[in-house]
């Protein structure tokens, strides 16, 4: 539905996206993740045609876009910065895409539109308040009801949730979910937050510098990160990494940590073996186990972080562990802690200029 080719745009001497393929799927809800500056709302506007590329091409449907007026390419875009009437009703900021004469509905057409989305987002209570008037959550979500209003080929959404509180944001994800479900509407969202990433993406696609670096659903990004980049975005607490070099057996960790872990690669490689936190168990048990010392516990809710030191204490990794658990657990408790090897992922050691690639192990 969305296919971008080879996009380079640079601003002056910023190359703000760098050859640049993306493709999004018919009816698809994709979540472009990456950090300021990565080229996230230079790749919405580049779909819009609000921004010429320098190379490379945007075909939308099947179609290239190359001279089509961002007007003529039937997507509908919601900015962070937001445009809307600040003297006229929210009700009249949603309606007036629905004015336009390419989208031009029936009156009574147009109010039940207009009722079904103001409901979906929660404003309905704020319909006839100048849009002035509103907080700045408020006015992000009559900006978003502005662009789903209106039936689109696909939505473009740059951070639309940035201004709401965690937990509006949070209910706010599930009906914009339920949103794309229900329109089977092509989507591309932009966020720099890998939880609403996971939570709303059906494909994830990872930004940085201005290139694609890796694309996959949630699943292929979790358990198969492409480095220890993408590994780190995912998941809090972050993801362990471990320096450690390539044995005959597995993997040597510093401190003498022995890791069941076999890579395809030589003896001596110097790697780092990502372990996420929910994947280690307290007391032993059925996998590999592993043995240490508390080193500090933190209290999340139900569940506790606990960080251990490992082997002669120069390696610590963290777990989340259930509060019956590890309530008790004191600094310099020993605990032996359970590892399963097809958790364990493996990555070539970070060097200065690039972050280390996954290698692929053999179970
Ligand atoms: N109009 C512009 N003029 C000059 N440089 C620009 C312009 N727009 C973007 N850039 C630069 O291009 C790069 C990519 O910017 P872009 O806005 O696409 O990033 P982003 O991933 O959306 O970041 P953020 O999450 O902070 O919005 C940045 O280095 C930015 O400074």
């Amino acid at each position: 539905m969305i296919r971008l080719s080879g996009i380079r745009k640079a601003y002056g001497k910023t190359l703000a996206l760098d050859e640049l393929e993306l493709e999004v799927r018919e009816g698809e809800f994709f979540c472009l993740l990456g950090p300021s500056g990565a080229g996230k709302t230079t790749t919405l506007k580049t779909v819009a045609g609000l921004e010429q590329p320098d190379s490379g091409t945007v075909v939308l449907d099947g179609e290239d876009m190359r001279g089509v007026e961002p007007y003529d390419r039937g997507v509908a875009m919601c900015f962070e910065s937001y445009a809307l009437y600040p003297h006229r009703s929210a009700y009249d900021n949603l309606a007036s895409p629905l004015r336009s004469p390419r989208h031009r509905l029936p009156a009574a057409e147009a109010r039940q539109r207009i009722g079904a989305i103001a409901e979906l987002l929660g404003i309905s209570g704020l319909l006839d308040r100048p849009v002035g008037q509103l907080s700045n959550g408020q006015r992000q979500r009559v900006a978003l009801g502005r662009v789903l209003v209106r039936p689109a080929r696909a939505f473009l959404l740059d951070e639309p949730l940035s201004h709401l509180d965690a937990k509006l944001r949070q209910q706010m994800r599930a009906e914009l979910k339920a949103i794309g479900a229900v329109q089977h509407t092509t989507t591309l969202y932009v966020t720099h937050d890998s939880v609403e990433a996971l939570a709303l993406g059906d494909r994830i696609g990872v930004i940085r510098e201005g290139r694609i670096v890796q694309t996959g659903t949630r699943e292929e990004i979790w358990y198969e990160p492409y480095d220890t980049e993408v590994a780190r975005a995912f998941g809090r607490p972050r993801i362990n990494l471990l320096p450690g070099v390539v044995t005959e057996s597995g993997v040597r960790s510093d401190g003498g940590v022995e890791l069941p872990v076999r890579a395809q690669a030589a003896p001596g490689t110097e790697v780092l073996v990502g372990l996420r936190p929910r994947d280690i168990a307290l007391h032993g048990g059925e996998g590999h186990e592993l043995t240490g010392t508390v080193y500090v516990t933190e209290v999340l809710g139900r569940s506790v972080e606990v960080t251990v030191r490992l082997g002669t204490g120069e390696q610590r990794v963290s777990l989340v562990a259930p509060r019956a658990d590890a309530a008790r657990l004191c600094p310099d408790d020993p605990v032996r802690l359970d590892v399963r090897p097809e958790n364990l992922l493996l990555f070539e050691a970070d060097r200065p200029e690039r972050p280390g690639r996954r290698i692929e192990t053999q179970s």
